[in-house]
């Protein structure tokens, strides 16, 4: 479950302070899946930032699951930050390690204590048994976002933060991707927020939202 009340954001712009979020609120109730639509340059990332506990509000406030974002300090963050996942458009994998180094490294970070059945059942259902010693220049780009996929969600995260993930992606492979994502969110009951530009990607999800001058529509 996600609060945010009157959250404000900007950032100095070569002397002069340029407001990106105004006032904004937003409310996404337990296991709401939101895609998040918006022009280029209008905060999409940077409101993923600040869920995401990566960003520091001007004012307002974060409530994400019983987690008070604005009032945290350093540490709490970071213990913040292991509770969710994130995926990216440009996957950011590690080139020297292979699919599953790639896929545990986050994960024994996080949350050692997971278990191999947690993983066989992950790569499974995104299909990369295959994969699992390959390297992620030999992969398609389809497979490896398979593969941040599964490095988002295997330490069980509370919430799942994608920003474009499907970027890179031609359409079919958009679609496959989307649909585990969202499938996979959806068994694990957790929300998901994820930024795209595609109206089409946007069904699959629950509710839609635009960013707009800085609030949401
Ligand atoms: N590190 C930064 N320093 C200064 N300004 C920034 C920084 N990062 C982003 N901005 C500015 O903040 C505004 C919002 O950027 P943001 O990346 O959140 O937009 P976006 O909606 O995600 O855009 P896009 O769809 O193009 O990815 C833009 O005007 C951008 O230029």
């Amino acid at each position: 479950m996600i609060a945010v009340n009157n959250l404000c954001f900007s950032r100095e712009d070569g002397g002069h302070s340029h407001t990106i979020l105004d006032q904004l609120n937003l409310t996404v109730p337990v296991a709401e899946q939101v895609a998040l639509l918006g022009d280029s340059g209008s905060g999409k990332t940077t409101l993923l930032h600040l869920l995401a506990g990566l960003l520091r509000a001007d004012s307002g406030s974060i409530m994400v699951n019983n987690h008070e974002l604005t009032r945290c300090d350093e540490h709490q963050l970071s213990l913040y930050r292991r509770k969710i996942g994130l995926v990216f458009q440009h996957y950011q994998l590690l080139e020297c390690l292979t699919v599953r180094q790639n896929i545990l490294f986050q994960h024994r970070l996080n949350a050692p204590a997971q278990s191999a059945d947690d993983f066989a059942h992950l790569v499974g259902t995104l299909g990369l048994e295959d994969k699992l010693s390959a390297l992620p220049h030999q992969l398609s780009g389809g497979e490896q976002q398979r593969v941040g996929i599964a490095r988002a969600l295997l330490h069980n995260p509370q919430l799942v933060l994608a920003d474009e993930p499907t970027g890179n992606l031609d359409l079919k492979r958009s679609h496959q991707v989307v649909k585990l994502l969202t499938t996979l969110c959806r068994e694990r009951n957790i929300n998901l927020i994820m930024v795209t530009h595609s109206h089409q990607l946007a069904e699959y999800f629950d509710n839609v939202k635009t960013l707009k001058d800085g609030n949401l529509e």
